[in-house]
């Protein structure tokens, strides 16, 4: 290890700054582009690992960060840019995404537009570990991005809405009744309005019933025993209300994308869609409301049994939710007019692409939430054009990016 002066160059697409230094592409943490900072760098392979030591001269994208968790000794790891400047976020992670098709997709597209709203207090979803400390008190909170094991108390979060909040603050008020164990999770997530908990971890629940009692405001509580599937133990939810799992963290945000995919989809006049990898189906409902057939697919049983309730009165004209993996059964499905696919990170798997190119829609549209496997993906599709990209901030103040990508056939 040694330290080393570095000036930093850019952003990487995991949110470090990048700096060339000795041959070496160094990777620093909380380092914006422009500065200058010291580095304690070690060698992994072909690249350097920074970290960072002090700022000898801040870059004009750099600011203070507003979160007091965000700077030592927490160093939490919810956020990876609080310490750069809100409008070069946006500028990084449109650039992120042409480097992204340049360096793995092999092609040219053109700076995509960026679609933002609130940087902060966005999210209505937020996941925390569970500690349990010697004198048995417990406390709820993230993790140093430097060191996963390390887990501070959380005060507050800047980027999460104040009702989720409320909800993690009813929890941990009754934690006293929580299963015996030293390290749970628990995710708060706030639908229509109201906190909903989903606990992970613990054999036992003995005092279930006390905490119950103990959280009078959330409409659902669901418990995954170690082991076990996920399992509804407390429900006070209006019928057929989503699952706390199905809930997006940012909705303003993810319903301006949604609106998007489906003025995108209708556009080509579509008698048949498949939205693959359809969660609880706001897509597909959307589509299907406007008289074409839609077949859902999905992996999650429970999203899938509620996406059905939602295409149920549209089962004359063919629609339905499949709960399957689309890498397994996208093939007996097509062809269609339109196919739209919103995987995980992990992108779609090989068959899928192998299968569109089989038996091509008149367009493909790909909601991405990782550039790097959208770029892999598409160049599994050669003779498919990128005929509109765009970028939406799901995420600010971290370095993700959604991306909405539409394909068609090259003509010939
Ligand atoms: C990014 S979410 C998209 C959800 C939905 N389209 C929406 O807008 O809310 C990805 C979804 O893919 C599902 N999934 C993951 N792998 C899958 C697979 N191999 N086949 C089908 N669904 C899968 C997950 O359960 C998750 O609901």
């Amino acid at each position: 290890m040694t330290l080393t002066t570095l000036d930093i160059a850019s952003i990487s697409a995991g949110g470090d700054g990048v700096a060339r230094h000795d041959g070496l592409v160094v990777f620093t943490p909380r380092t914006a582009p422009g500065d200058r900072v010291v580095a304690e760098v070690s060698v992994q392979g072909r690249v350097g690992r920074g970290r960072l030591v002090r700022v000898e001269r801040e870059g004009s994208v750099r600011i203070p960060a507003r979160c007091a968790h965000y700077e030592a000794p927490d160093r939490c790891g919810g956020c990876q840019w609080q310490h750069v400047d809100i409008a070069a976020q946006r500028d990084a992670k449109r650039a992120m995404l042409r480097d992204a098709f340049q360096r793995i997709g092999k092609r040219e597209i053109p700076l995509p537009a960026m679609h933002a709203g609130e940087p902060w207090r966005y999210r209505r979803s937020l996941t925390l570990a569970m500690r349990k400390r010697a004198s048995g008190e417990w406390y709820a909170g993230l993790r140093a991005f430097d060191d996963p094991e390390d887990v501070f108390e959380l005060e507050d979060c800047l980027i999460t809405a104040e009702p989720v909040l409320a909800g993690w603050r009813e929890v941990m008020a009754a934690a006293v009744h929580l299963p015996d164990e030293p390290r749970l999770r628990g995710t708060v997530r706030v639908i229509q309005d109201r906190p909903h908990f989903v606990l992970e971890g613990g054999k036992e629940w003995s005092e279930l019933s006390a905490f119950l009692d103990a959280v009078p405001t959330l409409a659902a509580v669901w418990w995954q025993a170690e082991g076990k599937r996920r399992r509804l133990v407390a429900d006070r939810r209006p019928a057929n209300e989503p699952g706390a799992s199905f809930a997006q963290v940012n909705p303003e945000m993810a319903e301006a994308l949604h609106a998007v995919v489906v003025q995108r989809v209708m556009a080509h006049a579509p008698q048949r869609v498949i939205d693959a990898f359809s969660g609880a189906g706001d897509t597909a409902a959307a589509i299907a409301a406007q008289g074409v057939r839609v077949v859902a697919i999905e992996a999650d049983e429970d999203a899938t049994a509620y996406a059905a309730t939602r295409l149920a009165t549209r089962l004359a004209n063919g629609s339905r939710a499949i709960a399957a993996r689309v890498e397994d059964v996208l093939p007996a499905h097509l062809p269609a007019d339109v196919v739209i696919l919103n995987p995980p990170r992990s992108g779609v798997d090989a068959k899928v692409t192998a299968a569109l190119l089989k038996s091509p829609p008149k367009a493909i549209i790909y909601v991405s939430c990782d550039p790097a496997t959208l770029a892999r993906d598409v160049s599994r599709l050669p003779g498919w054009a990128v005929q509109h990209i765009e970028c939406y901030d799901l995420f600010p103040q971290t370095a993700h990016v959604e991306t909405l990508c539409e394909l068609r056939p090259e003509s010939p």
